[in-house]
């Protein structure tokens, strides 16, 4: 079987310090294969964004073991953890974060020219691409604060991508939008997924949203407590599905 682009063996993360010390992920075991489009879903203070944390190296673990693409984390130093997340992994919050004075270009632009460090023509042109890839090709040069919530969103995508990154992860990607505008989005993160064959753990507390995913993995009191496949989602769009099919 091919490498996951995820694996995770025992995974454990505690805060607090001495006598305060308490244990938020009790033994985390899970496998992502390459071009999964799978939910995170769990009760608030389950452990969620903590994991998504770790596993998007923003934090590391207490104990166990985290392999983002073939690459062992425990033994990485800060700096070669930062470059493999730059170069690895993608990230869309709830809260787009662009950079508001700045044009989409620039803000889908923003991750080729801190992995570059200088501008150039080349990475205008593929943020270009990217902003054609999620609908806005007539707003490329429209500045991130004047987009609608749903336009910035997908900017954000267009940036999570502009490293072509083997896995995304998403926090509530769509919490922040209108129903209408959150289906779109929703749908565009799909058509990426079955497009590229970038693979995406999405956080999401609505339920509609994640049984659109092929896989829904459950979290409670910092444990796994079920790891399905999803019927419908699967059968309407298995992993290795044709890139035509629309929502
Ligand atoms: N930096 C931290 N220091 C101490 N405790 C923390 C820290 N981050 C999270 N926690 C605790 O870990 C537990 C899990 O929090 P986490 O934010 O991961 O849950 P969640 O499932 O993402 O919740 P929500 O759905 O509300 O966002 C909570 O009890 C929280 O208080």
């Amino acid at each position: 079987m091919a490498d996951p682009v995820l694996h995770l063996e025992g995974l454990r993360k505690r805060y607090g310090s001495a006598d305060t010390e308490y244990e938020v992920l009790h033994g985390i075991d899970l496998r992502l294969e390459r071009g999964e489009f799978a939910a995170l879903i769990g009760p608030s203070g389950s452990g969620k964004s903590t994991l998504l944390n770790l596993i998007g190296l923003l934090d590391r673990p207490s104990a166990g073991r985290l392999v983002i693409d073939g690459a062992e984390t425990a033994t990485l130093d800060d700096t070669a953890l930062t470059r493999l997340r730059g170069e690895r992994i993608g990230f869309v919050f709830q809260h787009h974060h662009l950079i508001p004075a700045f044009t989409a270009e620039e803000n889908v632009a923003m991750p080729l020219l801190i992995a570059r460090g200088r501008p150039d023509a080349a990475m205008f042109e593929r943020a270009g691409e990217l902003l054609g890839r999620v609908g806005l090709a007539d707003r490329r040069r429209q500045l991130a604060n004047r987009l609608s919530g749903g336009q910035q969103q997908r900017v954000a995508i267009a940036r999570a991508l502009a490293m072509s990154p083997a896995l995304v992860l998403a926090d509530e990607p769509t919490g922040n939008l209108d129903t209408h505008s959150a289906d779109e989005v929703f749908a565009l993160l799909r058509e990426v997924n079955r497009q590229l064959g970038t693979s995406f753990l999405i956080v999401t507390h609505d339920p509609r949203l994640a049984h659109r995913c092929d896989r829904i993995i459950e979290l409670v009191d910092g444990r796994i407590v079920s790891d399905r496949a999803n019927e419908v989602a699967a059968g309407r769009s298995p992993v290795q599905g044709s890139a035509e099919e629309t929502e």
